[in-house]
């Protein structure tokens, strides 16, 4: 298929080239037929006419008058078309130039005006950039450029080194489908600060089978930013900054399930400030907010990193400690107890009052094998605690099962 394609490709070049040539070859070749025709037969037929010599000369000098008229009328004619033919070719050519570069014009006002960088690169380790829009100044802190054929920096030294190997999987998937594809990674700009991109593109295959990405990057920075403060809101007490109840009910509920694989124990501290409603009474809610947001602090320091803390609600605060079987338990919740008590709680004016707090625990696999029978034995607890004369720490009952274990 191929060759034959090349070989009629090839022929009507060969004809293109000779068609001007043969044309002026046939022109010359009928004029000098019609030319030569015309002194053979002419001059014969009007000495057979005008046997007179004065009359022949007289009709000699007429006929070279026609002749020249004659060849000059159709030299007139075919020179009038063939310039006629060059000019509206000219304006055509001319009309198409300005099409051209009124829309190239287009096309560079949109691309500076991206919000954005476009670019056009080689599916290669370094990204290898052939071109990039003026955006690229805004985006990445580096001149066109900078970047094009990595004449200063390649922009693989600009992505996070731990986005680029699901970058290339990605586009490779998505040009191995023929599909375009959505990227998001960080990149990090000249002046070394970080931003996050989203990038759009498709593979395009060149001529000599080469394939070239073409897209466009954004900065998503802005979007990340409220993406993060939003999950911060839905995971976080405003007040405290601690883990809400939702988010602590879903770390119950993971670390329980690692407890059940590794048979491993998990703790829960169930605590609740005592008479916190004569702080607010006497000093003020403000008063009441200060105190919940210093005692959060004080409990946060006081656990390992692997804990967890969040504010279940009012003054109500739940720990989860994982690996941590009932003895440890009991000694923690005394520690975090004896803490509370023996540091004054700021108001928030320059004044400060003690707070106690009671605490209830419960430990998986003892007094509950789910999230809601742990809280609701660590909460038990709690209670016994407050009966007991608050500032203290009570253990919860075994739970069903156990208890009727023989
Ligand atoms: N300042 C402030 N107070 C709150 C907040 N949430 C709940 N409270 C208050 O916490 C108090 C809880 O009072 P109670 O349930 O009677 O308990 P208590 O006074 O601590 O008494 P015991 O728990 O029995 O020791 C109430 O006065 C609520 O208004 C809050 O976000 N800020």
């Amino acid at each position: 298929m191929e060759p034959s394609r090349q070989s009629s490709q090839g022929m009507t070049r060969l004809t293109d080239n000779q068609t001007p040539l043969r044309r002026a070859t046939w022109a010359a070749l009928l004029y000098l037929v019609v030319g030569v025709a015309w002194i053979a037969f002419s001059d014969r037929a009007v000495e057979a006419w005008f046997p007179d010599p004065e009359t022949l000369s007289l009709i000699q000098t007429w006929k070279g008058f026609f002749f020249v008229l004659a060849t000059g009328a159709v030299l007139f004619v075919v020179l009038l078309r063939q310039l006629v033919k060059d000019r509206s070719l000219l304006t055509l050519q001319h009309r198409q130039r300005e099409a051209l570069r009124k829309r190239e014009r287009q096309l560079q006002v949109l691309m500076d005006n991206l919000p954005g960088m476009a670019y056009r690169c080689r599916f290669d380790p370094q990204w290898t950039m052939l071109f990039v829009s003026q955006g690229c100044v805004r985006l990445t802190g580096y001149q066109p450029e900078d970047l094009m054929e990595n004449r200063l920096v390649s922009y693989a030294s600009l992505i996070n080194p731990e986005d680029n190997e699901q970058m290339v999987a990605d586009v490779q998937a998505a040009v191995a489908s023929g599909e375009s594809f959505s990227l998001e990674y960080g990149l990090t700009r000249r002046d070394g600060s970080r931003i996050w991109v989203w990038e759009r593109g498709r593979g395009v295959e060149e001529e000599n089978g080469t394939v070239i990405l073409e897209g466009i990057v954004l900065d998503i920075s802005d979007r990340k930013a409220l993406e993060s403060e939003l999950a911060e809101l839905a995971t976080r007490d405003p007040l405290t900054g601690l883990y809400n109840r939702r988010e602590l009910s879903r770390v119950m509920e993971e670390e329980l399930e690692r407890a059940r694989r590794y048979q491993r124990p998990m703790a829960l501290l169930w605590i609740d400030f005592d008479h916190f409603k004569d702080i607010n009474d006497t000093y003020g809610h403000a008063a009441g907010d200060s105190v919940l947001r210093s005692v959060s602090r004080l409990l946060e320091r006081s656990v390992r990193s692997v804990d967890s803390i969040g504010r279940f609600g009012g003054e109500e605060f739940v720990i989860v400690l994982p690996e941590m079987d009932l003895e440890e338990a009991r000694e923690t919740a005394e520690r975090l107890r004896k803490r509370v008590s023996s540091s004054a709680q700021p108001l928030g004016d320059g004044q400060s009052v003690p707070l106690t707090i009671s605490v209830g625990i419960a430990v998986y696999p003892d007094h509950g094998v789910s999230v809601p029978a742990l809280c609701a034995a660590a909460d038990r607890a709690m209670y016994l605690a407050k009966d007991r004369g608050r500032n203290c720490v009570a253990l919860a009952h075994l739970h069903q099962q156990v208890r009727k274990a023989p």
